[in-house]
């Protein structure tokens, strides 16, 4: 079977060093004495948590969810507009902000540091972290909460934010929750285009903005994109724009040219006549929390709503079981707001653990003073990106070097996939004892459907299991579940969960969020990844996006196996100095009759793709994997796209180099890359540099 080697690399990396104590192994004995059960082990307890939904009851239970009306037992699903799109807890009333704030000591909660104050300068303890109290942060809330109530802001107002990860914007997510209001945020990073093409959509009534922001050593002003946001927003029912301080502004500065603004102390200051205890309304378990975006490289974002207590009961389950997060615990996720990994690290406080909140690059002023802040924080849980654990790799850290990490439990990896090499590298480099938890979900269930399970052991290169509660299965393209075979398929979700979206804003009769999950395969979730289950681990690998799936003569196969060989080629092939970075899609124009893979490789600084290098690329696959896996065509390119999620882009390159014409979104962050793709839609014409050569009639591979 073709898949076969996609499972040589696999073997124990690490192991749990006590199993039976992790919280999902609590969580199994208290259903076992709860019900009279006997499950056994992680299989037997995710087999009880896809079969009965009084999993998520004896969840909400375990996890101790604060509520005013608790859930019904005899209630936990109620008929919704569509069988896969039920209501939970219908009888329950509950606040997420009051879950979060878990805590109101004087203990951390937000540790909160911009790339500037990582430098070393005078020495560590000059540098500019700041640390918020649990009882701090009640008190910001308390004040934003005032503040949103003296705007009017009530159940169902949408309240947008352009802020980097700071305690600011932690504190008013937390009070738009509490007065039962709806975040929608946004990074400052996103254009205008982005961000207009999405609050255009859900027309918020307040925009609370920060004025400037720093990256990698640049500051940026942004109140001029703030002022031309607000023009258009205003025609879309804005309210107001309150104006936050950035990394580079005064405080208190006004901003009388942009419509609608006020600033921070001026919106605060209109909250003191409601200076009484912070109130938390008590709301349904679907009322809408957040609304977050798709990241298609296409047309308008979708405007995914999800609920309070869905997003609630996930993510405390992902932060409080998959990685036992607890009060001893310090999370940082690198993310921005604007990726789902943002609300998702929030949820970490409702376990009574201290966030990190991180803005700027890694990379500035150096990326040894980040990977010794990890350290110096004692950070137990890490969320990065495969992405940046390549770029550390290909330069050639050594992050122990640099470090001890020893307080580091779990590094956790997301964002896209983790190939085997990778998984090889980062255990070694961080450290045998650290558990690497590779995990995918995404934006549309703003949690995990695969991911990290502390009592089972890590395998090279998979995701360790399906998460509790998600009826994942491997389908193929006629719905039938073919997970034992090994062969891979579509990743489905066959039975519903409390983080399903409560619906696309704006779609009323729910025709939209249908079409683009339930359609393919009727009533079950399609997420459109493209996955694998080992039939001897149970581990699972993603292998790409399933419409980038590669599919020459009928073969089908995943980028990311492509990538992995780039990686950790065989022996005696090492492109790390060489090669930068890659994207693999498939061409398949009206005039051809089967699909061919191309290959577009991104040079380091001083390397060219030369023939030479061609060869051992073509070889090193054809080794690795088999000759029916090696590309057609393999091309050096100046730039791949990727979105500002970091994810690297292949469906819009798929469809360039196939014959359309795309008009990227806002969702891309180096869009002036795609135009460069548009040459190989003619690929024979082209010669082995990619230049244009006149009346080129034969095929050639290059
Ligand atoms: C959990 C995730 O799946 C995050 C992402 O890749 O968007």
């Amino acid at each position: 079977m073709e898949s076969q080697k996609l499972f040589d690399q696999s073997h124990v990396l690490w192991r749990p060093p006590n199993p039976s104590r992790t919280r999902g192994e609590y969580l199994r004995r208290f259903i076992n004495h709860k019900h009279g059960l006997l499950l056994k082990d992680y299989d037997d307890l995710h087999a009880y948590s896809v079969k009965d939904y009084t999993f998520w009851l004896d969840l909400w239970e375990f996890l101790g969810i604060t509520s005013s009306i608790p859930p019904d037992p005899r209630k936990i699903l109620e008929q919704g507009r569509a069988p896969y799109l039920p209501h939970w807890f219908p009888s329950a009333r509950l606040n997420y902000a009051e879950n979060l704030l878990s805590r109101s000591d004087d203990g951390i909660a937000i540790t909160f540091a911009r790339e500037n104050a990582l430098a070393h300068g005078n020495g560590f303890e000059n540098r500019r972290i700041r640390h918020v109290s649990w009882r701090e942060l009640r008190i910001d809330v308390a004040k934003w909460a005032a503040a949103l109530r003296a705007e009017g802001i009530r159940f169902g107002d949408r309240v947008a934010i352009i802020l980097t990860n700071c305690p600011t914007a932690i504190a008013l997510a937390l009070a738009v929750s509490a007065v039962g209001g709806i975040l929608s945020p946004t990074a400052p990073d996103m254009g205008i285009q982005g961000i207009l093409e999405r609050y255009k959509q859900i027309r918020p009534r307040l925009l609370v903005a920060e004025t400037s922001s720093l990256y990698a050593g640049k500051f940026t002003d942004l109140k001029p994109k703030l002022n031309e946001v607000a023009v258009v927003l205003k025609e879309f029912g804005l309210q107001k724009v309150v104006l936050v301080p950035g990394a580079g502004s005064a405080t208190g500065e006004r901003m009388t040219n942009i419509p609608l603004s006020a600033t921070f102390d001026e919106f605060l200051q209109g909250g003191s006549r409601y200076n009484g205890p912070l109130t938390f309304e008590q709301l349904p378990f679907n009322h809408p929390l957040y609304i977050l975006f798709s990241s298609g490289t296409s047309g308008p974002p979708k405007c995914i709503v999800h609920s309070a207590g869905g997003v609630l009961l996930q993510n405390k389950k992902d932060c409080g079981i998959g990685f036992g997060m607890g009060v001893d615990d310090t999370y940082f996720q690198f993310t921005t707001t604007g990726w789902m990994m943002w609300p998702f690290m929030l949820a970490a406080l409702s376990c009574g653990t201290r966030l990190i909140a991180y803005d700027g690059s890694p990379f500035h002023p150096d990326v040894k003073d980040f990977l010794k802040f990890i350290s110096e924080q004692r950070v137990t849980v890490w969320g990065t990106s495969p992405r940046f654990l390549t770029e550390i790799h290909a330069r050639g850290i050594h992050p122990l070097d640099l470090a001890s990490f020893e307080s580091l439990r779990i590094l956790f990896s997301t964002g896209s996939v983790l190939t085997a090499p990778m998984f090889e590298w980062t255990q070694h480099a961080f450290g045998e004892g650290i558990h690497i938890a590779s995990s995918s979900g995404g934006t549309d269930i703003c949690s995990c459907f695969v991911g990290a399970v502390e009592s089972r052991p890590v395998h090279s290169g998979e995701i360790q299991g399906k998460s509790l509660g998600m009826a994942v299965e491997v389908f193929d393209p006629e719905g039938r579940n073919i997970e034992h075979t090994g062969v891979p398929g579509e990743l489905v979700c066959t039975r519903p969960h409390p983080s399903l979206p409560v619906g696309f804003w704006g779609d009323e009769d729910g025709e939209k969020l249908r079409k683009a999950y339930f359609d393919f395969y009727p009533d079950v979730w399609r997420q459109g990844d493209f996955i694998v289950l080992n039939p001897r681990t149970k581990g699972l690998m993603i292998l790409g996006r399933s419409d980038g799936v590669l599919n020459p003569s009928g073969v089908r196969f995943g980028s990311a196996e492509i990538y992995a060989v780039l990686d950790s080629p065989p022996p005696p092939y090492d492109f790390t100095q060489s090669i930068a970075d890659a994207l693999c899609v498939g061409q398949r124009r009206a005039r051809d009759n089967d699909e061919r893979v191309l290959l577009f490789l991104l040079m380091r600084p001083g390397h060219r793709l030369t023939s030479e290098l061609k060869k051992d690329v073509r070889e090193a696959i054809r080794k690795a994997l088999s000759p029916r896996h090696v590309p057609a065509y393999i091309f050096q390119v100046d730039d791949i796209p990727y979105t500002v999620n970091s994810k690297k882009i292949e469906i819009a390159v798929k469809q360039i180099v196939s014959g359309s014409n795309l008009k990227p979104s806002g969702t891309v962050a180096n869009p002036e890359s795609l135009r460069q793709y548009y040459k190989f839609y003619d690929v024979e014409s082209l010669d082995e540099n990619g230049k244009q050569v006149a009346n080129r009639n034969e095929k050639s591979k290059f």
